[in-house]
């Protein structure tokens, strides 16, 4: 539409910095725009690779939602631009990188970082199901962190608008999903709560819930049951916040704003450095 600023971006523009990560379909690099000096983060992805595993719908998919969304916690998709072999997503860099190497290295994080990354998670989602976007892929491994340690949730490449089924067979960790989508059934906004409940274990536990080693069947029984067993060092405020989101049916789930209200969210959130 003739409102959308003319910005066509292209490899030129941009000096190749270090790269910051590589994913499945390509690699993660700093980039600065020549002209502007404006450091950005520039995936790579590889078409030939997107037909094959036939995701390029989904591609498509993320940088049009992704380029109307504008929220602090949520990474920012500036642009994008493709050559021929390849496609390019110019993204906000977020200055201290994946939140899960941080979690692995640090084992579980405390109470206190806890309740403020799962604060600010809820604010990012309520704020992307006001729009009527899911994410459907809440993970550590799509979580960053800016400069100043705030949540940034990236990787829309599983969001769609709700409600949804999902066509596309899942690939990667099942640890996440859902009762209603690893059954394969209709799904709403309220399989991000539960995923926000996954990832607020994983924060204070170091490993997630229905985590099986013995295989997907395993991990798969586990989350359809509600298998939850909780370490004796959970807070009883973290347990019932988890717990009242892991409920089986979408409906019975907290809101988003429950969650914000939650005494175990509320308990911590004088001690937050509140950067203005
Ligand atoms: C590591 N790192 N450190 C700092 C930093 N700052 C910014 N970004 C980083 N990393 C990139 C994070 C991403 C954001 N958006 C993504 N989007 C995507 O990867 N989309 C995508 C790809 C292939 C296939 C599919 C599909 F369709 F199959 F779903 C979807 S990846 C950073």
């Amino acid at each position: 539409n003739s409102s959308k600023p003319l910005r066509n971006f292209h490899l030129g523009m941009f000096e190749i910095g270090k790269p910051l990560g590589k994913g499945k379909f390509g690699r993660v690099y700093l980039a600065k725009e020549k002209k502007t000096g404006y450091v950005v983060a520039l995936k790579t992805l590889h078409k030939e690779e997107l037909v094959h595993s036939k995701v390029e719908r989904q591609v498509r998919r993320e940088i049009e939602i992704q380029s109307n969304l504008r929220h602090k916690n949520i990474l920012r998709l500036f642009g994008h631009f493709h050559d021929e072999k390849r496609i390019f997503l110019i993204l906000e860099f977020a200055g201290r990188g994946e939140l899960y190497k941080h979690l692995r290295r640090q084992q579980r994080f405390s109470e206190e970082l806890s309740a403020k990354y799962i604060f600010q998670m809820a604010q990012a989602l309520a704020y992307l199901h006001k729009k009527h976007v899911i994410h459907r892929d809440i993970k550590p491994e799509n979580i960053l962190l800016g400069i100043d340690g705030e949540i940034k949730l990236s990787d829309f490449g599983w969001s769609v608008h709700a409600p949804s089924n999902r066509r596309t067979t899942l690939c990667g960790t099942l640890d996440y999903l859902p009762p209603e989508m690893v059954e394969g059934k209709e799904h709403g906004a309220k399989v991000d709560l539960w995923s926000l409940g996954v990832l607020t274990y994983e924060f204070l536990v170091g490993a997630p819930p229905f985590e099986d080693i013995s295989g997907h069947s395993a991990t798969y029984r586990r989350i359809a049951k509600v298998d939850l067993k909780f370490p004796s060092f959970i807070s009883a405020e973290a347990k019932d916040l988890i717990s009242r989101l892991l409920q089986h049916s979408p409906e019975k789930r907290l809101s988003l704003d429950q969650v914000m209200r939650h005494p175990w969210i509320l308990k911590h959130k004088n001690n937050w450095d509140r950067p203005g």
